[in-house]
């Protein structure tokens, strides 16, 4: 397992590009099975969820040909459907998140499907209900082999369907648009997750011919078509990775321009880092940040102290409530960070709490931050990266802190942020990795 090791203290300076965007590039990817032409993706971050999807599409017997530093083409014009039944695919299934949402469009196109219970982030229990319910109640049959722990799914023709969905899962919305752009039928998804991630699948989906109206709201309608054809796309930029500089920047107390960000595409978190008291100013398609030594978090109209908390969007993306916590222990003020969605993706606390950061973990879901205002600074630890956003987090704590740091198991944070180290060291850090 690889390690960072951070000196701390150094401002950034500059500017810097986000990659493009992990979550989007998931789906994106795994909606390539859906037709047999070529589609062209352009912006994909060269990271490791990303990069693992890749391998596993070339193992299944998509065509892969990389046309340039970010991009390639992809086409499913012969799965090896054999492959899919083998330990190596579902163990590879079983390590990466994305891999679930093989299954929409393996069904819809193939009538099959075979998953094991799919990785990513231990942060808390992560069910699939949204996304087997949905893909039932388009006609599919479910068989859970809980010796082999693979589910099989299989289906002849998908019929559209009208459906509430229990709860806006953004794989799970994903998934069910993959598998009802090629049912019979009309299929209206009430409850939907409308993450520009999801906006941007239906948006290629339907350059593809797909017909999904709705887009952008949680109510979508999807008029099925007998098959889609090839297209090209370009990826959003990773607004998790924007909102991770904007917090770097702000701990570090350093002036930074964060190009190309799709600002019109960042929703509410902008809003959320100034309420945390962080200047920001869009500067055309940038952000730029200045230098600032102290920020002060804003209390509420009636005086009470701030929540910050996740929310289904165009609600906060819980993905970036690590970072918020972060900053808020170097700002003047007090905080609540109340992560509603995952149960275990505060924990990390600990390890800020040894660096000196004054926080209450109150319960799993919710702790109050107390801002040093700078009066004294975090001191370098040894950490263990738990999970990728902890890993940024614990990152940019390290960055700002005085002294040396050790942050452990950095796969984590290589999952979703392309070669970190390279990019914040061209704009002042010192990490290296060993
Ligand atoms: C590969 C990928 O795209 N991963 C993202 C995706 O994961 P993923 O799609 O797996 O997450 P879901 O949207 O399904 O749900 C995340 C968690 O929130 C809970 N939940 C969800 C919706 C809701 O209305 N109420 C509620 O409590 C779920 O029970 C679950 O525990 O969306 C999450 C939520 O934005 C992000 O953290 C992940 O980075
Ligand atoms: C939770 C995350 O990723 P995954 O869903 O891939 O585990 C994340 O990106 O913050």
């Amino acid at each position: 397992m690889a390690l960072f090791i951070i000196e701390g203290g150094h401002r950034l300076a500059g500017e810097i590009h986000p990659q493009g965007a992990k979550n989007e590039a998931l789906q994106i990817i795994c909606a390539t099975l859906l037709t047999a032409d070529k589609v062209t993706v352009h912006n994909v971050p060269n990271i490791l969820d990303v990069n693992n999807l890749i391998q596993l599409m070339r193992d299944m017997g998509v065509e892969v040909t990389k046309n340039g530093i970010d991009s390639y083409t992809f086409q499913a014009a012969r799965i090896d459907t054999a492959y899919l039944e083998s330990e190596e695919f579902l163990k590879k299934c079983s390590s990466l998140r994305g891999s679930v949402m093989l299954v929409g469009p393996m069904v819809a196109r193939f009538g099959r499907a075979v998953i094991s219970k799919p990785g990513g982030d231990k942060i808390g229990r992560r069910r699939l209900d949204t996304h087997f319910i949905g893909i039932q109640n388009l006609g599919a049959r479910f068989h859970h082999n809980e010796a082999a722990g693979t589910f099989d799914i299989t289906a002849d023709r998908l019929k559209g369907t009208y459906m509430l969905l229990d709860e806006a899962s953004v794989t799970g919305t994903a998934n069910i648009i993959m598998a009802a752009v090629l049912a019979e039928g009309t299929t209206t998804i009430y409850n939907a997750a409308c993450e520009p991630y999801v906006q941007q699948l239906c948006r290629m989906l339907n350059r593809m011919g797909a017909k999904i109206t709705g887009i952008a709201s949680n109510l979508l309608t999807i008029e099925g078509v007998k098959e889609l054809h090839g297209t090209e796309h370009t990826i959003l930029p990773d607004m998790i990775e924007v909102g991770s500089f904007i917090g770097m920047a702000a701990m570090t107390a350093s002036e930074l321009t964060i190009k190309d960000v799709s600002y019109e595409n960042l929703g509410i978190i902008p809003q959320c880092f100034r309420r945390l008291g962080i200047r920001l100013e869009q500067r055309g398609d940038d952000i730029y940040i200045p230098a600032q030594e102290s920020y002060e978090i804003e209390s509420f109209m009636d005086g009470s102290i701030m929540t910050i908390a996740d929310a289904p969007w165009p609600g906060l993306t819980p993905d970036l409530l690590s970072v918020m916590l972060v900053v808020a222990t170097q700002a003047k003020g007090s905080v609540l960070i109340h992560q509603k969605m995952f149960e275990s993706r505060l924990f990390f606390v600990d390890k800020l709490i040894d660096m000196g950061a004054q926080i209450i973990l109150c319960d799993p879901h919710r702790a109050v931050v107390i801002g040093h205002n700078r009066t004294f600074r975090l001191h370098g630890g040894n950490m263990t990266s738990p999970d990728i956003r902890a890993g940024i987090a614990l990152l940019i704590a390290a960055m700002s802190a005085d002294g040396i740091s050790r942050i452990h198991n950095i796969e984590q944070i290589d999952r979703g942020y392309q070669d970190i180290e390279g990019r914040l060291n061209a704009i002042g850090a010192r990490i290296t990795r060993i």
